[in-house]
């Protein structure tokens, strides 16, 4: 069986933590598309939100991760893309309910912002928590 793939992708103020985070990815058997950056030296984080879009865009990952500093400004750029629904999560709760309410189909976490545990189980609660559909999708569908 294939395994499912994971797009990753951050500036460096997220660098850190998107090394820790994909290292979790592939234990637990995805297959990581590392879109980069690859080490802390400066970088603008528009580049890697782009990058998100046209892996998800081109089908080539379904469901992705986005790390800067705060995770505000790589969010921002990700949902200028009318196919990326990218939410910027804190905690377990907001990452069930980017989920069950919002279908995301990126979590964004800040590397600066947000602990590696507390970051960890969220990414954990974003890949295990289902969209609940119903008027939860009437409203999504109107995002579009
Ligand atoms: O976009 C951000 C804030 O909205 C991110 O946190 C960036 O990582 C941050 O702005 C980068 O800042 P730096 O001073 O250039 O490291």
């Amino acid at each position: 069986m294939s395994r499912e793939v994971i797009a990753l992708a951050g500036d460096h103020g997220g660098y850190d933590l998107k090394v820790s985070l994909k290292e979790y990815l592939e234990e637990q058997g995805f297959e990581v598309l590392d879109l980069g950056c690859h080490s802390r030296e400066s970088v603008d984080y528009p580049d890697f939100a782009h990058a998100m879009a046209d892996a998800i865009g081109h089908g080539k990952a379904k469901r992705g991760v986005l790390v800067c500093g705060s995770g505000i400004g790589i969010s921002i750029a990700a949902n200028r893309h009318a196919h990326i629904r990218a939410a910027l999560v804190h905690d377990r709760l907001t990452a069930e309910l980017c989920r069950q309410h919002n279908n995301a189909n990126v979590v964004v976490l800040g590397g600066r912002t947000t602990g590696p545990d507390v970051a960890l189980d969220c990414l954990k609660a974003f890949l295990t928590t289902e969209f609940e559909g119903g008027r939860h999708q009437r409203r999504v569908d109107k995002m579009s």
